[in-house]
């Protein structure tokens, strides 16, 4: 029998010895209560995310279920139109025995909580096992060197600058030069560019929103892994849909920052470096962002770079604006 007594899912605690004052991830209360009230959970964000095909069971069960809530009509109006609710946060799992801590991350979609949390101890004391999404049977492993360790190592905080723009505005320059400014400040930083990832690890993905959705989604994990060894990442992809970004955000409250590479179509256009602008504007592309496919701005993010009065600013004064933000914030030192 599972034992739940002592377990607690609590809201994640803010990154070992950084209080940045930049965090601004949205917190919902009141705390969830579940597991006939042993398990607290605490949401930290709500998304309003396209269907996607990369999860088709839950997609599925919607669909089975559509009014099986009596909350659904409700909950129903107001959604942007092929949207489906989706709350995405990552959790602490610590229940009071201190030797057990693990890390879940947790979807809830509709009323309906498909979220299974599965982790306690039977009655003999030993570990139960868990379900993540299509995984069963799973525990997580903590090792003795943490993230802590690490980034007293490296003298800096883990963290992923996430770079969004049109095609062409500049995001892979930025990356490189950012990339290369704390290199020579003596920090170790790892760029995930989206046309290069492309290459390998996204190689089965097309444009078509959904893939573009996994692709985030995907960059979004393994930047919080290398955010976990303790660099300073630097993601740079179109990521034009904002919840596929505040999804990576939710993966990484106090440590995910956002710059905004707000460069007007007409002057990336007119870059082209490699002539998709061209090739979209003749048909030759199809869905292409900015063109014939969309790209959401941030509406709250923590850097915007901007061209001012048809100048825009030089690699390095880009880049020397997020090494000022991330110098201020505390990520430059441990
Ligand atoms: N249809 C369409 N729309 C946008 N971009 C396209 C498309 N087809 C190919 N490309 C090339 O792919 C690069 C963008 O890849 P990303 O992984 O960053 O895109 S996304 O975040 O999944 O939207 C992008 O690279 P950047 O120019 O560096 O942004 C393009 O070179
Ligand atoms: N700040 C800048 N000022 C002028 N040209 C730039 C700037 N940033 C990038 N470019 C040029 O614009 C083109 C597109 O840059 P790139 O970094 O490849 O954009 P993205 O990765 O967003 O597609 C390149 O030819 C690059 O040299």
């Amino acid at each position: 029998m599972q034992n739940f007594a002592s377990a607690a899912i609590a809201p994640p605690p803010p990154p070992e010895s950084s209080a940045s004052p930049h965090r601004r991830h949205r917190r919902l209360s009141p705390l969830l209560r579940r597991a006939a009230g042993a398990v607290r959970i605490a949401l930290t964000s709500v998304d309003w995310k396209r269907p996607s095909t990369s999860n088709p069971p839950v997609a599925s069960r919607d669909a089975e279920r559509p009014c099986c809530s009596p909350l659904a009509p409700r909950r129903r109006r107001g959604l942007p139109q092929n949207r489906t609710p989706s709350i995405n946060y990552p959790l602490t799992f610590s229940p009071s025995l201190a030797a057990l801590s693990a890390f879940v991350s947790l979807r809830l979609r509709w009323a309906h909580i498909p979220v299974i949390i599965m982790m306690g101890l039977t009655g003999n004391g030993k570990l139960v096992t868990s379900t993540v999404g299509k995984s069963t049977n799973i525990r997580w492993h903590d090792c003795p060197i943490g993230q802590d360790g690490r980034q007293k190592l490296l003298n800096q905080k883990g963290c992923v600058v996430w770079i969004t723009g049109l095609s062409g505005s500049g995001k892979s320059t930025l990356a490189c030069a950012l990339s290369h400014g704390l290199h020579s400040r003596g920090h170790l930083t790892y760029v995930l560019d989206g046309d290069n990832l492309r290459h390998g690890l996204n190689r089965d993905l097309c444009f078509k929103a959904e893939d573009r959705a996994e692709n985030i989604r995907r960059v979004g994990e393994v930047a919080k892994l290398f955010a976990d060894a303790g660099l300073i990442c630097i993601a740079c992809l179109i990521s034009p849909f904002r919840s596929d970004r505040n999804a990576c955000r939710s993966l990484l409250p106090n440590s995910f920052i956002e710059v905004f590479l707000n460069i007007p179509l007409e002057v990336c256009e007119a870059r082209d470096p490699k002539g998709l602008y061209k090739l979209a504007r003749t048909g030759k592309i199809k869905g292409f962002t900015g063109i014939d496919d969309p790209y959401e701005p941030p509406s709250d993010c923590e850097i915007v770079i901007q061209c001012k009065a048809g100048d825009c600013p030089s690699p390095k004064s880009m880049a020397d604006q997020v090494i000022s933000y991330l110098e201020v914030n505390g990520f430059l030192q441990y």
